[in-house]
């Protein structure tokens, strides 16, 4: 079960993008056991309107497919969401991702497919949500980035994106915290899902190569993500605003230069949603 009391959303209503797959679906499954209606926004709306379907036995929730790219389609989504439910508490805007290349042989535009996706795409989801709700009834906001602190090497796109979003959602908790908004970002290390697995893994999974080099020894699950993106909507949160927190049990300061960490079982996943019907 969620750490969280049962109930404790009851009678609120979140936006989730990419809330069909992973790390997404986990937040969304978390959120409607507590009671939340929940719109789920992303590109596929086949994939979208399969996971709706499923997560329609744990509660409340709405596909809308939506490319956060484009703003026309950011705008019909606040509204529709809106149109359906008639207010808005959460926005997790968790849609993103990226593609690996070193910088050298990247395009214009696959640099600015990442960028779009991962910045401009959260900036028009907060500025909408905020200008056509938010704004007037408050409300509280996550944006998921990445382990990007050191750099990110074959992926200098998403870095530099992410770290964007870092310094946004500084801005929008002093902006916005007149309003009512709070607004955090949540920065997963490696955490394996079956779409995550899926992109990164077409030779070998990277989620196995990688967990030797992690304290933990271990990657992340969704369910350890979602536990602390609820954690940041609840009022148990109610004096943070614009933090990062990351979810990744030490990794993003761990090298074996100093320290090395053998291999051990004593740092188990939380885990306790039930992985998507494949
Ligand atoms: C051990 C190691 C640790 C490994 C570390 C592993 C990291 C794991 C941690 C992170 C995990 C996650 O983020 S999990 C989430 C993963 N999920 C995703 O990434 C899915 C979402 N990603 C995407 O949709 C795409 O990657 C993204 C580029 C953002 C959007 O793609 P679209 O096709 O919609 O974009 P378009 O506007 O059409 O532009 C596409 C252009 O992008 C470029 N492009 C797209 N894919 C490309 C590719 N594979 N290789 C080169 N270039 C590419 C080309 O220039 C394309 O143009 P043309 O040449 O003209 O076609
Ligand atoms: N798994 C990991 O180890 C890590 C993941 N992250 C980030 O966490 C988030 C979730 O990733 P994860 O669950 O692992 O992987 P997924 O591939 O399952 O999640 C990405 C989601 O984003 C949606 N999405 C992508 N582009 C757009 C767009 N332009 N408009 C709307 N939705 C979009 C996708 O749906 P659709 O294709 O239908 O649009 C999909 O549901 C991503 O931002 C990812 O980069 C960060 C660090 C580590």
């Amino acid at each position: 079960m969620s750490v969280l009391r049962p109930n404790l959303f009851r009678g609120s209503v979140a936006i989730v993008t990419g809330g069909g797959s992973g790390i997404g679906r986990a937040i969304t499954y978390e959120l409607l056991t507590l009671g939340c209606k929940v719109v789920i926004a992303s590109r596929n709306a086949e994939r979208l309107e399969k996971a709706a379907k499923e997560l329609g036995e744990v509660g409340d929730v709405t596909s809308i497919p939506c490319n956060i790219r484009k703003e026309e389609e950011v705008q019909a989504l606040i509204s529709q969401a809106l149109e359906k439910y008639g207010k808005l508490d959460f926005l997790v805007n968790n849609g993103g991702g990226q593609f690996m290349s070193p910088v050298e042989s990247m395009s214009l535009k696959g640099w600015n497919a990442v960028v779009e996706t991962n910045l401009t795409g959260t900036f028009l989801m907060c500025r909408e949500a905020y200008n056509q709700w938010f704004k007037a009834n408050g409300g509280s906001i996550v944006n998921i980035v990445a382990d990007m602190w050191r750099g990110f090497p074959m992926m200098a796109h998403t870095g530099a994106a992410r770290h964007a979003v870092v310094n946004l959602t500084q801005s929008l908790a002093i902006e916005w915290a007149e309003d009512g908004v709070r607004v955090n970002s949540v920065a997963p290390g490696m955490v394996e899902s079956s779409t995550a697995a899926a992109n990164y893994g077409k030779e070998a999974n990277v989620f196995d190569v990688v967990k030797e080099y992690l304290p933990t020894k271990r990657t992340g699950v969704p369910d350890e993500v979602s536990s602390v993106v609820c954690f940041l909507l609840s009022p148990g949160a109610s004096f943070i605003s614009g933090t990062t927190i990351k979810v990744d049990c030490g990794s993003s300061l761990y090298t074996r230069l100093m320290w090395n960490i053998d291999n051990h079982d004593k740092l188990p996943a939380y885990q306790w949603i039930p992985k998507p019907k494949l």
